[in-house]
């Protein structure tokens, strides 16, 4: 029997409306609604794909979003300044700078200036810190939306083995600590490790976040495995594909989530989540 799809169309959709619902009590109850300042730095064309859907999905979840798109020769010091600004204004809940920035712009130094509270990427090492200490506050989004898809099986996490393919501080790492917390067995691999076919083929849970086509061979997976596929990756032919062998992973996975339709989707959806409940943090 060939997987089902963890639709991420829907589930991102349903996460929205329950935001929306959200959003709607607060302003009934007399606050503003929660404000989400977005900062793009030069023209890359993917950010200005996904920077455009953050900021659609804000308008359908009721949450205001202020743009600031700012030329690539934007020096360091002016984003410096600006993050300052947001930072200590009131009108503003939520702080994402997309990324890659420019060369020229230490994109570290600028995440550590955030205010973590407003942090709604998860991104800040405090943020970190928290959720590797079991005391998670503000979650990356794109970790923390895998964890909504994988709840969406109704497979209870607990002991499952867990492989994470990819250890980058935005998905494989603060993957592998969602997993972790959910008392799932993790193993996280990286450029460096050996027989990763091997570690594949162990696995009950799949999260693959490397960035290279049709990575993961379908016939790693074990039959009856839950496969999240968090690549976005744009063929020549100009569509988007993910990290794993799609159509040979369903011969063998339980449950699988498509490219494009899946995790990108809910990366936008859990900001929205992250939005919200930074503001009710910020502003009982
Ligand atoms: N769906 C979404 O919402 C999001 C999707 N993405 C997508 O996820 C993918 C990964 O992004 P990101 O984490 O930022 O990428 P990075 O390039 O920062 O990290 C890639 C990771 O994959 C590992 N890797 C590279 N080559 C191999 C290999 N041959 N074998 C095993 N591991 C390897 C690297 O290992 P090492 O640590 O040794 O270098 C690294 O840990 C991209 O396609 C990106 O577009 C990213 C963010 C959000
Ligand atoms: N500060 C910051 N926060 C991020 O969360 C962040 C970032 N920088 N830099 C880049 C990555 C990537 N990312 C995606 C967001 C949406 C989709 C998305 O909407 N994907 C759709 C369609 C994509 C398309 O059509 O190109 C899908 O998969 O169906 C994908 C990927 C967020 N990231
Ligand atoms: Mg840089």
């Amino acid at each position: 029997m060939p997987a089902q799809i963890l639709d991420g169309k829907v589930i991102s959709q349903e996460i929205i409306q329950q935001v929306r619902a959200q959003v709607d009590a607060r302003v009934a109850g007399g606050k503003r609604a929660p404000a989400l300042a977005v900062v793009l730095v030069g023209s890359d064309p993917a950010s200005q794909v996904y920077v455009g859907n953050k900021k659609r999905q804000c308008a359908n979840a009721g949450i205001t979003s202020i743009a600031h798109d700012l030329p690539a020769d934007t020096t360091e010091a002016d984003l410096i300044a600006l993050v300052q600004q947001l930072n200590a204004d009131d009108a503003v809940d939520g702080i994402l700078v997309q990324l890659p920035l420019p060369g020229h712009i230490n994109a570290e130094k600028i995440i550590e200036l955030i205010d973590p509270n407003k942090d709604v990427d998860g991104f800040h090492p405090y943020n970190i810190g928290r959720l590797a200490l079991k005391m998670p506050l503000l979650r990356p989004c794109t970790p923390r939306g895998v964890m909504t898809l994988l709840e969406k099986t109704g497979i209870d996490l607990v002991g499952k083995d867990a492989v994470v393919v990819g250890a980058s501080n935005i998905v494989g790492r603060p993957q592998a600590l969602e997993l972790l917390l959910a008392r799932a067995t993790v193993t996280v691999c990286h450029s460096k490790t050996r027989d990763l076919a091997e570690k594949v083929r162990n696995a009950d849970v799949v999260v693959a976040g490397v960035g290279i086509p049709n990575f993961v061979k379908g016939e790693w997976i074990k039959p009856g495995a839950i496969v999240i596929d968090v690549g976005i990756n744009r063929l020549d032919n100009g569509k988007l594909c993910g990290d794993v062998e799609f159509e040979a992973a369903s011969q063998n996975a339980a449950w699988i989530t498509p490219v494009p339709g899946g995790v990108g989707l809910m990366t936008v959806a859990t900001l929205m989540q992250n939005t919200f409940d930074a503001a009710v943090k910020l502003n009982p």
